[in-house]
């Protein structure tokens, strides 16, 4: 489990991250959603015990990361910057890695090789940006890690090789409990791998949610009378968004599907539909609730 609490870091002067509190559990996948500039490459950074924190406490396993040797081989860092020994091969990068994470798993990196189709003896600075990605994601997943924190992972990536990456990072989840933490500008580059979402904008955690408790729980709902109905209709409902289009009233609600039902019916709607959310939609919505514009956050 990773624990972040009252986390605040400056770069000179300037607070770049202000009292962050965070929490991922053990075997999920976290999602990092925030602009440019909003603090997310910091987050990470302090999270994996690259920089430290100016106050507050950033803590795996109850333990405080930086500088703590007996996490740090149990974790790796993809930065959205690569970084690899200049002059480096693939395999020299990954005897340099055997000697880093105990984990190392050389089989793993055969069998990689196969299905990624790169060349170990190619020197890597010669490989596209993507390829580099690729080589990344061999050398990190060929550790064996406990804690994958990925910062922008999948730019630059094709569609195919976006997914195999994706389906292996999934796999050891399932397999062996890993736990990731995936910083992204977009909602629906994450929504498919994530159990958790945390949107930091300017240094601040907006918002944390499971993201099973928010697709189970919000609704978007579409109704129509015959005759003009009052706000009646909404009594005793969560409605976190409300609108008019033409003669159909269409609402967002943070309620119990058959609450909604049992709510609408005494008043016997012509049309009456109870529509799931994208995760997009449900962001915008939490967001609205919460007093921000979520356009000017991440889309
Ligand atoms: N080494 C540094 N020295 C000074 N300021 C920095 C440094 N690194 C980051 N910053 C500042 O911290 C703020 C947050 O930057 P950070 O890279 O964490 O954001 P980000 O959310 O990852 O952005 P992006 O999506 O653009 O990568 C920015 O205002 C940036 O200018």
């Amino acid at each position: 489990m990773i624990l972040m609490q009252n986390v605040n870091k400056k770069f000179e002067k300037d607070p770049i991250l202000n009292n962050v509190s965070l929490n991922v559990n053990k075997g999920s996948i976290y999602g990092l959603l925030g602009s440019n500039g909003a603090g997310k490459t910091t987050l990470l950074k302090t999270m994996a015990g690259i920089i430290k924190q100016k106050s507050g406490t950033v803590e795996i396993e109850q333990k405080p990361v930086f500088e703590n040797y007996s996490i740090k081989e149990r974790l790796i860092f993809i930065p959205d910057v690569l970084f690899f020994f200049s002059q480096y091969t693939t395999r020299q990068m990954a005897n340099f890695y055997k000697n880093m994470y105990p984990n190392w798993n050389n089989d793993r990196f055969t069998q990689m090789q196969l299905l990624l189709d790169l060349d170990p003896d190619k020197k890597i600075h010669r490989f596209s940006k993507g390829m580099q990605r690729q080589v990344a994601f061999w050398l990190a997943l060929c550790a064996m890690p406990d804690y994958l924190i990925l910062d922008e992972p999948f730019d630059g990536l094709d569609p195919v090789i976006r997914k195999k990456i994706k389906s292996w990072v999934i796999q050891d989840v399932a397999d062996r409990e890993m736990t990731v933490v995936v910083s992204s500008h977009n909602l629906s580059e994450v929504e498919d791998i994530c159990d958790a979402v945390g949107i930091i904008h300017r240094g601040e955690l907006l918002l944390e949610k499971e993201l099973d408790d928010l697709k189970s729980d919000i609704h978007k709902v579409q109704l129509a009378f015959k005759q003009e109905v009052s706000e009646d209709i909404y009594q005793g409902l969560d409605v976190l968004h409300k609108e008019k289009r033409g003669s159909v009233h269409v609402c967002i609600i943070r309620d119990d599907y058959y609450e909604i039902e049992k709510q609408m019916e005494p008043y016997d709607p012509v049309v009456f539909d109870i529509l799931p959310l994208t995760l997009e939609e449900i962001f915008i919505y939490e967001m609205e609730g919460a007093g921000y514009a979520i356009e000017n956050i991440l889309l």
